[in-house]
């Protein structure tokens, strides 16, 4: 553990084009389930999932933006204060995976630089493809980015992209704590180290001047489930 009674929570913002299967990624994820339907996401959505990776306790709050520019006023505040973030596109949709550099942008805007992953997602349908492997292999390399093909509903890469996010997380959070030693005690919610004795939510400014929503889960939240899914909950 980096500290006691500290756990490591990490904001991640899935973001990407509509109808790339953003919310289905999150769902499968956390619930465990893939439905076939189409419901547009309004606004966002925030789902929760704790995994441990190289013997630390996380908690994923995994938050579902939605795709539509119509909500981009909204979604956009809700970038603020992520500290790892999934590109999407789809295998099927060749705008969404155009769109990719905009996405990416609109995050950086907000937060700088996260651990960030490229996902070409529905690669079950690869017969329909309407991009090429290397295309998208170039882009992953252009942004310097992990590139992963999932298959949310095959259940295909959908873990790794996130235990890929933690890790990178993690090591991050490491490096920064042996360059500032004290930033765990003074700062912790800044970097996703939270203190599980109190259970509040309060807003600080970052050092960019933004102001950041800081979620401090309870003790309760924050105990182990044997239930993979256990700890997931709709807000
Ligand atoms: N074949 C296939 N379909 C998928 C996959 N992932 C998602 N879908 C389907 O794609 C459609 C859109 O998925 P959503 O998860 O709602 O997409 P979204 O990106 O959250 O969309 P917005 O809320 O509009 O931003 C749904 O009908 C899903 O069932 C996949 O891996 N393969």
């Amino acid at each position: 553990m980096l500290e006691e009674d500290m756990e490591v929570a990490i904001k991640v913002v899935v973001v990407g084009n509509g109808a790339v299967g953003k919310s289905s990624m999150i769902q499968r994820y956390c619930k465990g389930i893939f439905t076939k339907d189409y419901k547009k996401t309004i606004g966002v959505d925030f789902l929760e999932r704790q995994i441990v990776v190289n013997d630390e306790e996380v908690r994923l709050m995994l938050w579902d933006t939605a795709g539509q520019e119509e909500f981009d006023a909204i979604t956009k505040a809700y970038y603020r204060g992520a500290q790892a973030c999934v590109l999407v596109f789809s295998t099927t949709d060749r705008e969404s995976f155009q769109a990719i550099g905009s996405w990416r942008e609109k995050v950086e805007t907000e937060v700088g630089d996260i651990p960030t992953v490229l996902v070409q997602n529905k690669i079950d349908l690869l017969d329909e493809t309407v991009i090429k492997n290397e295309e998208a292999e170039a882009l992953a390399k252009r942004l310097k980015l992990r590139f992963y093909r999932a298959s949310v509903k095959e259940d295909l890469n959908v873990n790794e992209v996130f235990k890929y996010l933690a890790e990178k997380y993690l090591q991050r959070l490491k490096q920064k704590t042996a360059e500032e030693p004290e930033v765990v005690h003074t700062t912790s919610n800044k970097i996703g180290v939270f203190n599980t004795t109190s259970s509040n939510v309060c807003n600080q400014s970052s050092s960019n001047g933004r102001e950041v929503i800081t979620l401090r889960p309870n003790k309760q939240r924050t105990k182990k489930s044997k239930n993979p899914f256990g700890s997931c909950s709709l807000v």
